[in-house]
C-alpha cells in the first residue's frame, strides 16, 4: 500500500484532498505537523509521495512550498491536481448561543487557522468577527483540534467540513471564502511515480536562473517559448537567498517534456546561459477528473 505524507493533523484541506483524487484505492495517508516536516518523510523514504499545496486562487503561490521544492529538496513532480478549498467557521456552538437562543459571532475572541487560510477569508472576518484576535496555526485542522481542546475561551478556527466532523466540533458558518470559486492546487511529489489515469493535460515546470550581466535575457527566454507557441501557465520569481538582487524564476509549462517543440526551446534557453532545473513533467488533473485508475 502506498504511503502519502501530508500536512495534518488529520482534516486539514490537503488530507481531503488526498482522500478525493484516490478514493477508492487502498493508500495509507500519513500526517506531518508541517508540509517540511512530510517532505522530508518522502525524502527518508519513509513515505512513498508527499502532497503539497502550491498554489491558491485568492492567495497566489503557496511560498513554502515552491522554497522546499527549490531549496529544501530534490523530489519529482509526478502530479498535479486542483480541489476547492472550502473553509467553514468552527467552534463550541453553546459558547456563542445568545439567551434568545441566537448565534452571536462578536462573542468570538480568537480565530485560529493557517496563514493562508485567515487570508481567504478576511471579508467574512472583517464582516462578522468584529471582535477577533487572528492566530496563525500550524494547519487549518490544528486550529480546529486547539478550538476543542480548549472551550470556553470564546475561540473559534476556520477549516474544513471533514475538520468539524473528525474534532466534533461545529460549523458556525459554512463557506466564508472570499470567493466562492477558492481552488487550490496540490502537487504530488516523490520518486515512486504513482499509477494514475491517464489525463488530456500535461505539464511541465522548470525552475531558470538568468545569467548574470545578459541584458534582455528574461525576454529571450520568453522568447524562446513564445515562437515556438508554447503556452506558459505561470511565471513567478523567487529569490534564490545567495544574494540580495538574485532571483531564480519558477515557469510551469502546458506540455510534456516529451513533446517535439519544448526540449528545443530548453536547450535554445541553456545556450544564452541559462541555468535550467527540471522540477517534473506531469499530468494535471481537474476538479472533475479522479486521479486514480
Ligand atoms: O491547513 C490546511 O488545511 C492545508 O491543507 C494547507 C493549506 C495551504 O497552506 O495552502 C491548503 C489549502 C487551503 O487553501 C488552506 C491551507
Amino acid at each position: 500500500m502506498r504511503k502519502i505524507a501530508f500536512l495534518g493533523p488529520e482534516g486539514t484541506v490537503t488530507h481531503e484532498a488526498a482522500h478525493y483524487f484516490f478514493a477508492g484505492e487502498p493508500h495509507q495517508f500519513i500526517p506531518y505537523r508541517l508540509i517540511a516536516d512530510a517532505v522530508a518523510s518522502t525524502v527518508a523514504d519513509e513515505t512513498d509521495l508527499s502532497l503539497v499545496p502550491i498554489e491558491n486562487t485568492i492567495e497566489g503561490s503557496v511560498k513554502d512550498s515552491i522554497d522546499l521544492l527549490v531549496h529544501g529538496v530534490d523530489l519529482p513532480i509526478q502530479a498535479e491536481w486542483d480541489y476547492p478549498s472550502i473553509q467553514n467557521l468552527i467552534g463550541l456552538r453553546a459558547e456563542y448561543i445568545t439567551s434568545s437562543g441566537e448565534l452571536d459571532l462578536s462573542r468570538v475572541k480568537k480565530v485560529f487557522s493557517k496563514d493562508v487560510a485567515i487570508a481567504q477569508c478576511m471579508d467574512f472576518i472583517k464582516k462578522h468577527l468584529p471582535n477577533a484576535e487572528l492566530e496563525f496555526s500550524s494547519s487549518t485542522a490544528a486550529g480546529v483540534r486547539y478550538v476543542k481542546e480548549n472551550p470556553n475561551e470564546g475561540y473559534a478556527a476556520i477549516g474544513s467540513k471533514l475538520a468539524t466532523e473528525l474534532y466534533q466540533t461545529d460549523l458556525l458558518a459554512p463557506n466564508i471564502t472570499d470567493h466562492s470559486n477558492n481552488f487550490t492546487r496540490f502537487l504530488l511529489i516523490g520518486h515512486h511515480p504513482p499509477v494514475l489515469k491517464p489525463s488530456d493535460e500535461m505539464k511541465t515546470t522548470i525552475l531558470v536562473t538568468l545569467p548574470e550581466d545578459y541584458p534582455g535575457a528574461l525576454h529571450q527566454v520568453l522568447s524562446a517559448f513564445a515562437w515556438r507557441r508554447i503556452n506558459l501557465t505561470k511565471i513567478e520569481s523567487r529569490p534564490t537567498k545567495l544574494k540580495l538582487g538574485s532571483y531564480y524564476f519558477y515557469i510551469d509549462i502546458k506540455g510534456s517534456l516529451d513533446s517535439v517543440l519544448l526540449p528545443g526551446a530548453i536547450a535554445e534557453i541553456e545556450a544564452i546561459g541559462c541555468l535550467v532545473r527540471v522540477l517534473g513533467s506531469y499530468p494535471s488533473y481537474s476538479y472533475s477528473q479522479r486521479a486514480v485508475l
